[in-house]
Parts: C-alpha cells; sequence; structure tokens
C-alpha cells in the first residue's frame, strides 16, 4: 500500500521535470510564458518551441518532447509581407506537433524582444532577421594588427540596434603586450559596454565570461573572419562535448544534440548561437543606435551654435572645437559622418521600398477576402483567424 503512491510519484516527477528541462534550458521563462497566455492558443492544440536553425524553408525546433523539423503554415507564408516575418533562428514559436508525421508546423512567432537584422539596399530593400531573442551578442575584435576601433563602433550600432546588450571581446590576447590599453582604447569609443580581453590559447580571461554566461541567457557572437570565433566557442564549448555524452547516456535525446544546429547550450547553462549569418553580418545602422554609440558627439552637438548644425564650416561648432583641442578624435568623427550619409542612404531606399510594400500589402488584403472565404475551412482551426 505505501509503495503505490511512491511509484506513482518516480513515474510522473521525472518526466514533467525533464520535460520542462529541456525548453528552459533554451531560455524559456515566465516572459514567454506570458507572451503564450496571451497569443492564446485557438482551438489547435499548440505547443511552444524555440528555433534552433534554420534552412531555406525549413526549420529545426526544440519543443518540451525533443528536437524536430518544422515548417510554417501555409497562412503564415501567405500573410508575411517580408523575409523578416518568417521565423529565424532564437525565435519562440507555437507549432502543431503532428504526430507520426517527420514536420511540425509553424502557426505564430511570439513576439521578439531583440532581433539582429539585416537590411539589404540593392534594388529594394529586404529586411532578413539574423536571430532573435539574443541577450548578449559578444563583439570580437582580435589583438593584433587587426584591432580596428572604426570596425567595433559599427558592430555596436548594429547591437544596439537589435535590442541586445553589447559585450566587447578583444580575441588573441596572448599575442599583445598591454591587453588593458586596447581596453582602454575601446571603452573611450564605447561607454558603458563591457570590455574583456581575452585568449583561447592562454585560457586566460574566461572568468569575467562567467557574468555572461548564465543558465537561459541566449548569446551570439559576432566579428570579422579570423578573429578566433571558432576557436572562442570551442573553448566555451569545451566541456559540452562531456556533457552531450552523459545525456545521451541518461536519454536518448541526447542524441539530437549531434545533428546540424546552430544554437546550443553550453555547460555553464548559456545557449550560444553560432549562424552563418552573424558571422558575416553585414551591418546596418540606424538612428537610434547613432545615438547610443556616439552620445558623446551628441552631447557635443547639443552646444553648437546653430541647432541645425552639420560640424563642416558652421560658426561656433563645439563639435569641431573639440577636433581642435583633442577631446575628440578626428577619425572617430569621420566615422560617424560616414555612417550618417550611410544612414540616409538606407533611409530614402527603405522610403520608397515601404510605400511598394503597402501597395503590395493591400492587393494581399484584397486578395485575402476573396480566397479566404473559399478556404476559410482549411484555415479554421488557425491561430488569430480573422475570418
Ligand atoms: N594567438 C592566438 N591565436 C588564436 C587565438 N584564437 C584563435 N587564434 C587563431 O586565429 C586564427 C583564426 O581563428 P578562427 O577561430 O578560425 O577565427 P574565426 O573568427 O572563426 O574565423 P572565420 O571562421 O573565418 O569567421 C586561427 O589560426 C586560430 O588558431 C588565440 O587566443 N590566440
Ligand atoms: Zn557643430
Amino acid at each position: 500500500m505505501t509503495l503505490k503512491p511512491e511509484n506513482q510519484e518516480t513515474k510522473q516527477k521525472p518526466e514533467t521535470q525533464e520535460q520542462k528541462t529541456l525548453l528552459q534550458a533554451y531560455g524559456w521563462n515566465e516572459h514567454w510564458e506570458a507572451e503564450l497566455q496571451r497569443a492564446g492558443a485557438g482551438g489547435v492544440p499548440l505547443v511552444a518551441a524555440r528555433v534552433v536553425a534554420q534552412f531555406s524553408h525549413q526549420y529545426r525546433i526544440v519543443t518540451e518532447a525533443g528536437e524536430q523539423a518544422a515548417v510554417v503554415t501555409g497562412k503564415f507564408e501567405f500573410e508575411a509581407v517580408n523575409r523578416g516575418d518568417f521565423p529565424a533562428v532564437g525565435d519562440w514559436v507555437l507549432v502543431q506537433p503532428l504526430p507520426g508525421e517527420a514536420r511540425a508546423v509553424i502557426h505564430a512567432l511570439l513576439p521578439r524582444r531583440s532581433a539582429m537584422v539585416r537590411k539589404e539596399a540593392g534594388q529594394r530593400v529586404d529586411v532578413q532577421v539574423i536571430s532573435a531573442n539574443l541577450d548578449y551578442v559578444f563583439i570580437t575584435n582580435a589583438l593584433n594588427q587587426d584591432f580596428n576601433l572604426r570596425k567595433i563602433e559599427r558592430y555596436l550600432l548594429a547591437v544596439w540596434e537589435s535590442g541586445a546588450k553589447p559585450v566587447v571581446l578583444l580575441t588573441k590576447a596572448d599575442l599583445c603586450d598591454d591587453p588593458d590599453h586596447y581596453a582602454a582604447l575601446v571603452e573611450g569609443v564605447a561607454p558603458g559596454v563591457p570590455v574583456h580581453a581575452v585568449s583561447a590559447f592562454e585560457n586566460q580571461g574566461r572568468e569575467a565570461l562567467a557574468d555572461y554566461l548564465l543558465p537561459g541567457q541566449t548569446i551570439a557572437i559576432t566579428g570579422s573572419s579570423g578573429v578566433g570565433k571558432s576557436t572562442l566557442l570551442n573553448w566555451l564549448a569545451d566541456e559540452e562535448k562531456q556533457r552531450v555524452q552523459q545525456i545521451r547516456e541518461s536519454d536518448a535525446r541526447g542524441r539530437h544534440t549531434t545533428t546540424h544546429r546552430e544554437m546550443f547550450v553550453t555547460p555553464s547553462g548559456a545557449i550560444i548561437v553560432d549562424t552563418p549569418g552573424m558571422r558575416e553580418l553585414q551591418l546596418w545602422e540606424s538612428d537610434e543606435g547613432m545615438d547610443t554609440t556616439f552620445s558623446d558627439i551628441g552631447e557635443l552637438a547639443a552646444s553648437c551654435r546653430f541647432h541645425d548644425c552639420r560640424h563642416e564650416r558652421e560658426e561656433g561648432c563645439a563639435v569641431k572645437q573639440a577636433i581642435a583641442d583633442g577631446t575628440l578624435e578626428q577619425r572617430r568623427f569621420a566615422n560617424f559622418k560616414k555612417m550618417e550619409k550611410e544612414l540616409a542612404h538606407m533611409a530614402r531606399k527603405e522610403e520608397s521600398v515601404n510605400r511598394r510594400t503597402k501597395k503590395q500589402a493591400e492587393k494581399r488584403v484584397s486578395a485575402k477576402s476573396r480566397v479566404g472565404r473559399r478556404t476559410a475551412s482549411a484555415y479554421a482551426g488557425d491561430m488569430g483567424d480573422d475570418e
């Protein structure tokens, strides 16, 4: 008699704990729980999942039940206006598990807390989300001849704009006699941003990263080719291989960790994102990011005699004065002007594209109300159905 309830407990308890652990290991928390409640599950039984890898039209997701392939619903695709509306690595999505089928179906996206976005100004501006819901982005720069403050400024701009918090990692500290000197230079152009010198080769500076590598925190690494990102990742994930081995012994799910993926959980519990997109990040700037990255110039500009001073040949220009007396570096100002110009160029492109996209969207809506009536039954169970 006394054995029975105990048995029941041992049967149920590990299962629910394990299932919770898997999603939580990937960053699920009260915030997402609240978003899930807000989204409401409609008529279809939907479960939460995180996107861990993205291919052109297919995703790998992790649900409480494990990892699997997924595609978006036809409705999702139909309603997407640009590429940014589709799921990206790091997104939390609501899926219909479809037992017995190879792929789950993604019905909806929970609102993003942050997004690294790439906007391409070619013939048209296309918005692409490179990764979503990052807490920190490690901006890497090497402590050798490649050290480049201007590059760091550009990355900072992109990270501020994303909504994630930037951290600058100066890699290959073993190649440098005075890492502190360079760290101070970075601090000069990145007020308030943490800067750490590290060396994967000499296992140096790892303690400083412990502040970020916390359970449930999602972190991506960016920086130019050759700065040592792969080496850094292997260094950070060193114990991961062992852990995967352990999981595999106790739970078949561990096997999934060997398939292709762009997101993994480190021994410390932090979730690392490593996608080709983050690696070859093309930098895009915005007004908001500009204000944060160049707050010093903004403050100076407030003291210029003319409100609309362009800091070129104007009388009483505080920015020019700061350059003359050495408090503002000419090169930093030049970088600021260059980015400002690129921004203006992007903004003009975007404006004309927005006008076109709006027209297309209007067409879609009127087409949808026609199609909607015909295929309403097919969508009947979909989330947020407004038909
Ligand atoms: N001295 C020194 N060299 C390093 C360190 N970390 C990486 N390297 C070397 O730097 C080179 C580039 O390292 P990777 O890790 O491949 O650089 P990456 O940023 O991943 O490069 P991509 O894959 O092109 O993006 C390799 O030759 C590494 O051995 C370090 O801490 N110290
Ligand atoms: Zn001025």
